[in-house]
């Protein structure tokens, strides 16, 4: 029987992380952990006033998200995370080794239009800006795919489920040892890095 993946579904708000993660996920059989749950409410009351997060704020919400995923590893989960930096999926990754990106890209428009029809969310679209100047997408020595989301919900999931495929087994790493902290501003740290399947 093939190990599961542990994938996380990122990209700017509104891209569709929630929609096609939980797709996702029950796509594949595994649970699905929603970003917005792991942050401390400091961080939802900072977005809600219209102010985006810093590197700082984002810490304590991607260790939350990273201790997460590595509990699932080698049960299989879905987890949404904007994961907008490089450096910040190098701290998911040594805290969770293996991880799969799924980067769900759009163009402004598209995603603003989207994000102006969304209900009962704090997440203003005016920060949709600061999301786009912040974003680093997927590097090719990243494990993990990037889907265009000019499409239905549907086909994008099938599309990362295909990648999913593509990519066999998730590579096997030992269990991460605890980790000093990293500095989120610094240069990239020492953590290993897979084989990019995009
Ligand atoms: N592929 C899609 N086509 C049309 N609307 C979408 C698509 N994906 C998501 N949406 C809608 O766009 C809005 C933002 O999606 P959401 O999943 O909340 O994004 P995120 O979790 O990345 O912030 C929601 O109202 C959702 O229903
Ligand atoms: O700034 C960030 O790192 C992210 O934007 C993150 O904070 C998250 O995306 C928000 O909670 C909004 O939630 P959605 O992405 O679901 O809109």
């Amino acid at each position: 029987m093939s190990t599961p993946h542990v994938v996380v579904v990122m990209g700017v708000s509104g891209t569709g992380k929630s929609t096609v993660g939980r797709l996702l996920a029950d796509r594949l059989g595994v649970p699905y952990a929603e970003a917005d749950e792991f942050h401390p409410p400091a961080n939802i009351a900072k977005m809600s006033a219209g102010s985006p997060l810093d590197d700082s704020d984002r810490e304590p919400w991607l260790d939350a998200i990273g201790a997460w995923a590595a509990s699932r590893t080698g049960l299989g989960g879905v987890v949404s995370c904007s994961a907008l930096k490089r450096v910040y999926r190098d701290r998911l990754r040594a805290a969770a080794p293996g991880l799969f990106f799924v980067h769900l890209a759009g163009d402004r428009e598209l995603i603003a239009g989207r994000l102006a029809r969304r209900e009962d969310h704090f997440m203003p679209g005016a920060l949709l800006d600061s999301q786009f100047t912040t974003l680093e997408p997927l590097r090719c020595d990243e494990h993990g795919t990037t889907v265009p989301v000019m499409a239905e919900p549907a086909e994008i999931t099938e599309r990362a489920a295909a990648a999913l495929a593509g990519a066999g087994e998730p590579p096997v790493h030992p269990r991460p040892h605890p980790q000093p902290e990293a500095d989120l501003a610094g240069t990239e740290n020492s953590t290993e890095r897979s084989r990019g399947s995009n």
